[in-house]
């Protein structure tokens, strides 16, 4: 299997350089490409001709626009990353006969109720960036390329910026914390994202049928302020110290930020269960993997 993997300095890109070996073979792109192949999501046409003298079996694209308050005052350079690049990436793999793995985001939900949202439910997303990976999807979608989509939420890995590691650093400085406490997801790692890719696609390679849109989130649930807690708690466990004396439960309405936010960011997982076989992991073992392995922690 030839792999063209897009994004490998992000938090997923990172950990499917490695859970991608097996595959076949690899090559992993930065922005900044390598010898003639492009790797910059704004240059569309640059990314057209890759693809087009690479002819890579499989694009595992995870580069994206993740920077949410900021997608607010950048919507155009957000839905070029997020949707119209994966237009083009898509388009050039229905023409291959290829898969393009791409990666999605709770934020595609307006957040009401407090169910777990399955895949075929209404999106309405409530932000730039989940406006512009919600068109990514649709894009691909109407491609007629065969796809992987996963929607994930609230990443996390050792390597690269997350809510974890900013916890941590805060406690690290300042004797209190306010976290929303109305916000309920699941915290998901890099690491199990790619392995859960690797897996499915071994057996997409051999079973187009699985083609579609996945969710794929760690099991449990938590707020932003349960997350915190039990990150702080862990690492002083450890025996690390902080400055932190007090961790304050707020709400949404509380901590006004640019662009809003679901409140119910539930997925439910059961269709990438029975498709794939793949039972999830609750996601304090991820968090509790990621606090032993974070070496500055
Ligand atoms: N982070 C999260 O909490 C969640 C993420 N997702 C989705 O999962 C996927 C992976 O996210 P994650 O690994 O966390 O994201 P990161 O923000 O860690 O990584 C994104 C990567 O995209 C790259 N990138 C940004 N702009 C461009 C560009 N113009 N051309 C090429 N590469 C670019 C960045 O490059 P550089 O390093 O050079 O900046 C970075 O390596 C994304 O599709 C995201 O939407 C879904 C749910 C939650
Ligand atoms: C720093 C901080 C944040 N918060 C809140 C703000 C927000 O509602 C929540 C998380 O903040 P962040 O900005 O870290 O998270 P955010 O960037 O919104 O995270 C999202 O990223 C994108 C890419 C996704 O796709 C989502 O699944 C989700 O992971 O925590 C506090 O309550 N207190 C704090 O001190």
């Amino acid at each position: 299997m030839k792999i063209l993997l897009l994004g490998k300095n992000g938090q997923v890109g990172w950990e499917l350089q490695r859970a991608l070996q097996p595959l076949g073979q690899v090559v992993a792109l930065s922005r900044f490409g390598k010898g003639d192949l492009v790797g910059d999501l704004t240059d569309l046409s640059g990314l057209y001709r890759t693809l087009s003298n690479y002819k890579p079996d499989v694009v595992v694209n995870a580069a994206a626009y993740t920077a949410v308050d900021k997608a607010e005052s950048e919507p155009a350079l957000a839905r070029r990353i997020n949707a119209e690049a994966p237009q083009v990436l898509a388009e050039c793999m229905a023409k291959l006969g290829g898969w393009l793995v791409h990666y999605s985001t709770d934020y595609v939900f307006d957040g009401s109720g407090d169910h777990r949202w399955c895949e075929d439910q209404s999106t309405a997303p409530l932000n730039v960036y989940g406006q512009t990976k919600l068109a990514g999807e649709q894009a691909i979608q109407a491609s007629g390329c065969q796809h992987l989509i996963f929607r994930t939420s609230w990443v996390y890995a050792a390597r690269g910026g997350n809510f974890a590691k900013t916890m941590l650093r805060l406690a690290a400085e300042r004797e209190q914390l306010k976290v929303i406490d109305d916000q309920i997801g699941s915290p998901t790692g890099a690491e199990l994202i790619a392995d859960i890719t690797a897996h499915s696609l071994r057996i997409a390679d051999c079973k187009p049928k699985v083609s579609g849109l996945y969710h794929l989130a760690a099991d449990g649930e938590v707020s932003w302020y349960g997350y915190a807690s039990f990150v702080i708690e862990q690492a002083r466990q450890a025996g690390k110290v902080l400055a932190m004396q007090k961790i304050a439960a707020i709400t949404t309405a509380d901590y006004p930020t640019p662009a809003q936010r679901p409140l119910n960011s539930r997925l439910d997982c059961s269709k990438l269960r029975n498709i794939f076989g793949l039972h999830l992991p609750h996601w304090q073992n991820g968090v509790r993997r990621l606090l032993s392995e974070y070496k500055e922690y």
